[in-house]
């Protein structure tokens, strides 16, 4: 039984082969102890040499061990698509599993001091045979451990199969040694239990309770910032998903940060008012206004203007998009507008902003085919809630549209929605004070000057807001890129072409003959541009293509204007067809490069016809249908129809002819520009001039001339002034 066997790390006995095997299995995490690797023997060769060769070092040995096997831990977690808990947080699985670790390390000490480790052959012969141990104790009848007498190590320890066994071999090894009875070594037997050993069985208990109290914990968090734990879904699914801002950490936003808007500022700051000093107003009688619809194209602003009124006003801000409120289940829509006002209603006084409010608010379906339940039970709760407010709740309600017509009138009743506030694309002025408030956060060279922020506005007529917050952060973009200290006006030049018709895209290969075809469409629309009296100023022409689908464009800057001419309308209608025709007398074919341009002018003579009464024949009426989905029938007659269809096509032909003439008259002209432009692919207002002379009328672009034109090409020094020669195609 004592037979050593030899292994290649040295002798090692089959007894304590087993015991050893046992601590190690306890140091590993369950999964390693039931793998059968191919290098079985290796891990335990391994493993004892260490036991071998370090004295008292069970515990790094244990720690070594531990590493892969947490790392497999870990990799089960997050790693397997099938894992239960494969979305908890490593905060979730590393706190149970730092736990059972130390759970397991107790376990395996079991409070047992090993001293030197050798195999009871090895005692025998080196210490027990040699008289130097002193006292002997069997532990838990498996283990011995000797004390020995000075200058030994303190102890000695190792294992046994069985008390009895070793108590024969010590009194064989005495026997033999003739040592009489009385001065035999003592030999104690003890029993030692860990505290652990107590403890595990109420481990599972307690992880089953942990466990079931943090489960709940996360059903519970809710309210109007709830992070959405996993559990959230299913218990929040009536709660209103509204963001809450609050004045002290979220909403910096004030009025001076909205800029271009100054009437609808106006309209916004009594509402401010209000919320600062509701006495003023309840002191005389007056009823607070509940609330107001921010309507307007996308990106003027209408958010921002929300969220600088509750910054103002230094109150709650609760902001929540429309189509959160729209879920599959009746009812939950409903309850979430139920919740926000209860809400809001706690924190008042606030400002609750719905934007979107046409995904609810659309006007209720007049079929008796019921078409949307739930949407219509959504709305009538927020009627409900907008009638429930009485003076002393201090909530005020803003929503945004870009649709404020498809709204239910019943929501802009008076003492719902009363203020109706519209925010319109800005104009020059407009422009200007927003790219200022977009400037100031741009590291620029110079301080940014009025003439500055007035040549952005006048080369971006149309940009909304957001357009040119965008084309501001753009041009820093653009700067950084070419790793430069400041930004530059070219860098913005770049940023608002890039905004208007896409990136470059110089992968995009011509083949010569197609080049040639764009380079003579493009020049034809920028000869049309240049001989029309109400043609708007050209900023450029490139033959570069860009975005999605321009293989060429012209730049132009047409004006801030609100009412359009008939005469105007049909210069347009020239320009456009400039392309295809320069195609025509250029080349023997056409092609489909002027797909959209005639789109646009069929568009324009549709609209001249039907909505704005410009043809003498049909004279002042309307045509088009209001509402197109709803017609069955057209409300005019055969005749009518007929007549309506010549106009569209006379006014267009009209148009077609008067180019041609233009263009041929233009010919060479047309073919300088063209070569201009294959020669450079962008040609410039300064290159026109060069090549054609000025422009033959005087620019009606007020914010072009101020900002943009060149002093010495401005208004008295033109030759051509607005009652010279007239524009040859009218
Ligand atoms: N008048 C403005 N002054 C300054 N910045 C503006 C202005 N209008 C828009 N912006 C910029 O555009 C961004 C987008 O605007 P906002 O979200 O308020 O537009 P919106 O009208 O609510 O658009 P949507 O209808 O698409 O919701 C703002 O964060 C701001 O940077
Ligand atoms: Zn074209």
């Amino acid at each position: 039984m004592t037979r050593a066997v030899r292994s290649p790390i040295g002798l090692i006995s089959p007894l304590r082969y087993s015991r050893l095997s046992r601590l190690a299995c306890f140091q590993r995490t369950p999964s390693q102890v039931c793998t059968f690797s191919t290098t079985p023997t290796y891990r335990f060769k391994s493993t004892l040499l260490k036991f071998d060769q370090k004295k008292n070092d069970s515990n790094t040995t244990s720690s070594k061990n531990k590493k892969p096997n947490d790392k497999n831990g870990a990799n089960g977690a997050n790693g397997d698509p099938n894992n239960p808990f494969g979305n908890l947080k490593w905060k979730d699985w590393v706190i149970p599993s730092i736990l059972m670790v130390i759970v397991l390390n107790g376990f395996a000490a079991s409070g047992i001091d090993n001293g030197a480790q050798m195999t009871f052959q090895d005692f025998k012969t080196n210490y027990l045979e040699k008289g130097l141990v002193k006292k002997v104790n069997v532990i838990n009848g498996t283990y011995v451990q000797a004390e020995l007498l000075s200058g030994m190590p303190r102890f000695a320890g190792f294992s046994i199969g069985s008390p009895d066994f070793f108590d024969n071999e010590m009194d064989a090894v005495q026997d033999r040694l003739g040592i009489p009875t009385n001065e035999r070594i003592p030999i104690a037997y003890e029993t030692r239990t860990s505290v652990w050993s107590y403890l595990i069985p109420f481990l599972p208990t307690v992880i089953l309770i942990g466990g079931t109290y943090y489960l709940i914990a996360q059903m519970r968090k809710k309210g109007p910032n709830s992070k959405g734990g996993p559990f959230d879904s299913i218990m929040n699914v009536g709660k209103s998903k509204a963001k809450l801002f609050n004045q002290d950490t979220n909403i910096k936003v004030k009025f001076k940060d909205v800029a271009g808007c100054d009437e609808a500022k106006e309209e916004v700051m009594e509402f401010v008012s209000f919320l600062k000093n509701p006495q003023k107003y309840e002191r005389l009688g007056a009823k607070i206004p509940r609330g107001a619809i921010l309507s307007g194209p996308p990106g003027t602003g209408k958010t921002l203007l929300a969220r600088a009124t509750a910054g103002e006003a230094a109150v709650p801000f609760l902001s929540v998009s429309g189509s959160e409120f729209v879920e599959m289940f009746v009812g939950v829509g409903a309850s979430r507008v139920r919740d926000l006002f209860a809400t809001a209603r706690k924190l008042a006084p606030s400002i609750v902003f719905i934007d979107e409010i046409d995904a609810i608010g659309g006007a209720r379906e007049k079929s008796p085919m019921r078409a949307n339940d739930e949407k219509e039970a959504t709305l009538n709760q927020l009627l409900v809630e907008m009638d429930g407010f009485d003076s002393s709740d201090h909530v005020v309600v803003l929503a945004g549209t870009n649709r404020p017509d498809m709204l239910d009138k019943a929501l802009l009743r008076p003492g719902r929605f009363d203020r109706h506030i519209y925010l319109d694309k800005p104009d020059i002025e407009g422009r200007k004070a927003i790219y200022k408030v977009h400037l100031r956060p741009i590291k620029m060279k110079d301080a940014v000057t009025d003439m500055f922020a007035g040549r952005l506005a006048a080369m971006t007529p149309g940009f909304s807001g957001a357009d040119i917050a965008n084309c501001c952060n753009e041009a820093a973009l653009i700067a950084a890129r070419h790793s430069a200290d400041f930004v530059e006006l070219k860098d913005f030049e770049q940023a608002i072409e890039r905004v208007i018709v896409g990136l470059e895209r110089k992968t995009r290969i011509l083949s010569p003959q197609e080049k040639k075809t764009v380079a003579y469409h493009e020049a034809g629309h920028a000869i049309c541009g240049w001989y029309l009296k109400y043609a708007d100023p050209l900023l450029k022409v490139s033959i570069i293509p860009r975005g999605q689908a321009a293989l060429g464009y012209a730049q132009y800057l047409p004006a801030d204007q609100y009412l359009i001419s008939e005469e105007q309308f049909e210069h347009r209608m020239i320009m456009a067809l400039g392309g295809r025709v320069s195609e025509e007398l250029n080349f023997d074919d056409v092609t489909t490069g002027a797909a959209d341009d005639l789109q646009k002018v069929t568009k324009m003579a549709n609209a001249m016809v039907l909505k704005l009464g410009m043809s003498k024949k049909l004279g002042t009426i309307v045509f088009e249908p209001k509402d197109t989905q709803m017609q069955v029938h057209k409300p005019f007659s055969e005749e009518t129809f007929e007549v309506i269809d010549i106009e569209i096509h006379r006014l267009i032909d009209d148009a077609y002819h008067k180019c041609k003439k233009l263009l041929t008259e233009k010919l060479d002209e047309v073919d300088k520009i063209a070569k201009e432009l294959l020669k450079k692919e962008v040609i410039t207002r300064d290159d026109m001039i060069r090549i054609l002379g000025p422009r033959p009328f005087e620019e009606k672009n007020d914010a072009f001339k101020k900002y943009l034109l060149p002093k010495n090409e401005d208004g008295g020094e033109n030759p051509h002034s607005d009652s010279g020669e007239p524009a040859p195609a009218s």
